[in-house]
């Protein structure tokens, strides 16, 4: 009779693997004496140690393929924030359903899922909100509704009968180098002299999460993740834990990459008014002319309420602490956008 052979612990495979938390998270189990396979829609570098497997995480054949051997895997693929309904839906809860059936399909044991702590944000405050919070009954986009059944099917997914363990990190606003999001947003904005004014009263605590942490929130999870282990099916929110006041955060960034901070006060309520009449614009004008507002309705509810969450749960249950403390984490975000400083 044929026996199967145990794919290795150390064998691991990354979906989205190219993208920025993605090569971080590889670039660290590398150090970590891992074998990796990226699986991803694009190849964007490419390292000693890594196998890349490029295709669509919703086709179940070419995901076999790069699954082969592997016992773990980290699945945080996901399309831009930026992009529509049906490639949220297609992507995020189709391909997550496909990538569950293939890790079954493969043997691999054990997934562990980057979700978001947006999943139960409605664009009112949360203040240290913890993971017993419901899931948003109105999620404030389609990226945040497809996240929510994502978790949602990773978690039912874990089952300690057959031996498929899953878990699902909640991460919060994710900067760092390489980040094509955070910075460059706020540059382009800045460099356009959009960045004059704060929305609201500016006394809004966000958490802002450094790539190093999140990746070490996944690894703690992946090697807790045993048979019977208290963190089996459930979430974790992984942050700084150091809520900044969301104003402050963007002024450092600016500061320190010579841009003036923002100083006039907007009320919140007018601004988010004027980005729901320009997002509707831009849906109703679609047809005829195509632009991106840069204060989408999102960014507003963002930029001008609470949101931070509790890690609690992740430091009795993982282990976590935050391994870089907010202050170096912006120098060293800061030292690594060379290319954004304000040239005047
Ligand atoms: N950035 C943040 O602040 C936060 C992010 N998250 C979550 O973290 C995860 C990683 O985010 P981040 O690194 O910022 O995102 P990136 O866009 O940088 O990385 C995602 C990667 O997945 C790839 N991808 C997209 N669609 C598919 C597909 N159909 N098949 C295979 N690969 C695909 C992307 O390719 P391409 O670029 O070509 O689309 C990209 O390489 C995501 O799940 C996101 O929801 C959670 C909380 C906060
Ligand atoms: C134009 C300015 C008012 C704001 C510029 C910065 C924003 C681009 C970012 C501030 C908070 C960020 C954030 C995300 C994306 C980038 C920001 C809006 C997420 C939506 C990314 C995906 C998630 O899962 C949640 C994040 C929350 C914070």
């Amino acid at each position: 009779m044929a026996t199967r052979v145990r794919p290795s612990s150390k064998r691991c495979a990354v979906i989205g693997g190219s993208g920025f938390l993605g090569r971080h998270l590889v670039e660290k189990l590398l150090d970590r004496g891992y074998s990796v396979s990226v699986f991803d829609i694009r190849q964007s570098y490419e390292l000693p140690g890594v196998t890349f497997y490029q295709g669509d995480l919703c086709d179940k054949q070419a995901l076999l393929a790069a699954l082969k051997d592997v016992s773990l895997v980290f699945h945080c693929a996901s399309p831009s924030p930026a992009s529509d309904r049906a490639l949220f839906e297609r992507v995020n809860i189709q391909g997550t359903q496909t990538v569950i059936q293939a890790c079954i399909e493969s043997g691999v044991q054990r997934l562990v899922l980057t979700s978001s702590a947006s999943v139960v944000f409605e664009g009112t405050d949360i203040k240290n909100g913890r993971e017993d919070l419901p899931y948003a009954k109105k999620p404030i986009d389609y990226y945040t509704k497809t996240k929510i059944e994502q978790e949602k099917l990773v978690l039912k997914a874990c089952d300690n009968q057959k031996g498929f363990l899953t878990v699902a990190i909640r991460p919060h606003g994710i900067f760092g180098p390489r980040d094509p999001q955070l910075v460059p947003i706020l540059v382009d904005t800045a460099r356009r002299g959009k960045m004059k004014f704060i929305i609201g009263d500016g006394t809004n605590l966000v958490d802002f999460t450094f790539v190093e942490n999140v990746v070490h929130g996944h690894i703690l999870a992946a090697e807790r993740l045993r048979a019977d282990s208290p963190i089996c099916g459930k979430p974790y929110h992984i942050t700084n834990d150091e809520p900044i006041l969301f104003w402050d955060f963007m002024s450092q960034v600016l500061v320190g990459l010579g841009y003036p901070p923002p100083r006039y006060y907007l009320p919140y309520s007018l601004v988010y008014g004027l980005a729901l009449l320009l997002w509707l614009l831009s849906v109703l004008l679609s047809p005829l002319i195509s632009f991106k507002p840069t204060f989408t309705p999102m960014r507003v509810a963002l930029a001008g309420t609470h949101h931070y969450y509790s890690c609690k749960r992740a430091k009795e249950d993982l282990g976590y602490t935050p391994v870089v403390s907010l202050k170096d984490a912006i120098a060293r975000t800061v030292e690594s956008y060379p290319h954004l400083r304000c040239e005047a």
